[in-house]
């Protein structure tokens, strides 16, 4: 077995071919994937929540470095689908599998190994070609003697079902350990080539899915149980508000914040709205950061009944 740490030497030098290729991070639910890719990016571009099932959309973000350009691409998690859309959600990932260069299996070290973790590393064994690294999330949760046992844990499953791991790495991406040698181990996995997306990118994810994940976020913030499932968020209409002046200018955003049953719109809401309001506060300052405008920002609430169960809802609301 072979685990990494920050000690050994960087991989990059001056004569090596630049790299360019894909890497996708799986796992169970809350393994922490999400948290993985904004700390490697730098940048906060995929959301992130306590809530396990919160990534839906595929969101790329881009690594730039000089010696290579990785490009990740971010999946929901795989899991035993009961719905229409968790066997969407289950298709994506196959499908995502199947075009990336890395593989990153992402394993809580503070988690026992379950039947989850079991069920997708079963999966992944029958993907051959591509590399797979397993890697062992927030390691700042656990003692030395934990990761150990984790780690070996890991390594034995790779076994069990009949491969090896291409790496082993431990990493905190909120620590901020390891997270660079992470990039390091994935960048010679990678075919050698040009950058694919111009310096600066962050991501090619649309400006309104980036939008409307931002306020799902936020509006996913302090619920429990059911509600995170039946929250989708649609950016109906971004328009630049007339008759502003040049250097005031303004971007009126409306967004449907979609849910299944009437219900759950108070929950939503709040009393006399004020938790709808902190939800557009708090989404507004993040897509003004993104966008580097001020912005105006329009929330309603809709109910869609069953949507996770309606095939044409599913397609309206962009599954
Ligand atoms: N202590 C600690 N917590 C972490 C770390 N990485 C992620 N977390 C926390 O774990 C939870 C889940 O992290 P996410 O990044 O949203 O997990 P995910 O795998 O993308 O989750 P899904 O979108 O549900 O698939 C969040 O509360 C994170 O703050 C880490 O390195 N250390």
């Amino acid at each position: 077995m072979s685990v990494r740490s920050q000690s050994s030497e960087p991989s990059a030098s001056s004569a090596a071919p630049h790299r360019a290729g894909f890497a996708c991070f799986v796992g169970r639910p809350n393994a922490g994937k999400s948290t993985l890719t904004n700390a490697l990016v730098g940048q906060k571009v995929a959301i992130t929540a306590d809530q396990p099932q919160t990534t839906r959309h595929t969101v790329r973000g881009i690594v730039h470095r000089e010696d290579a350009q990785l490009i990740l691409v971010d999946t929901p998690g795989l899991h035993k689908p009961r719905t229409l859309l968790g066997e969407r959600l289950n298709d994506v990932v196959r499908t995502t599998w199947a075009e990336v260069d890395v593989i990153g299996f992402c394993l809580p070290a503070n988690e026992k190994l379950g039947p989850g973790d079991r069920f997708i590393a079963k999966e992944l064994a029958s993907i051959k070609k591509t590399p797979k690294i397993a890697i062992v999330t927030k390691t700042d949760l656990v003692d030395s003697k934990t990761l150990a046992e984790q780690l070996i844990a890991i390594d034995q499953l790779g076994k069990e079902l009949g491969f090896e791991w291409a790496e082993i790495v431990p990493v905190s991406a909120v620590g901020d350990k390891q997270v660079d040698l992470l990039a390091d181990l994935i960048v010679p996995l990678l075919p050698e080539g040009p950058a694919l997306y111009p310096e600066g990118d962050l991501t090619d994810e649309p400006e309104q899915v980036m939008i409307a994940e931002l306020i799902r976020e936020a509006a996913l913030e302090g619920v429990r149980d059911e509600l995170p499932h039946s929250i989708a968020v649609v950016v109906e209409e971004m328009l630049p508000r007339e008759d502003r002046p040049a250097d005031k200018p303004l971007l009126d955003i409306h967004a449907f914040v979609y849910i299944e049953r009437p219900s759950q719109k108070g929950i939503i809401i709040g009393p006399k709205g004020a938790r709808l309001k902190q939800v557009g506060i708090k989404s507004r300052k993040q897509i003004e950061a993104l966008l580097g405008t001020p912005v105006f920002l329009d929330l309603h609430v809709k109910v869609a009944k069953d949507w996770q169960r309606d095939p044409r809802q599913l397609r309206k609301l962009g599954f």
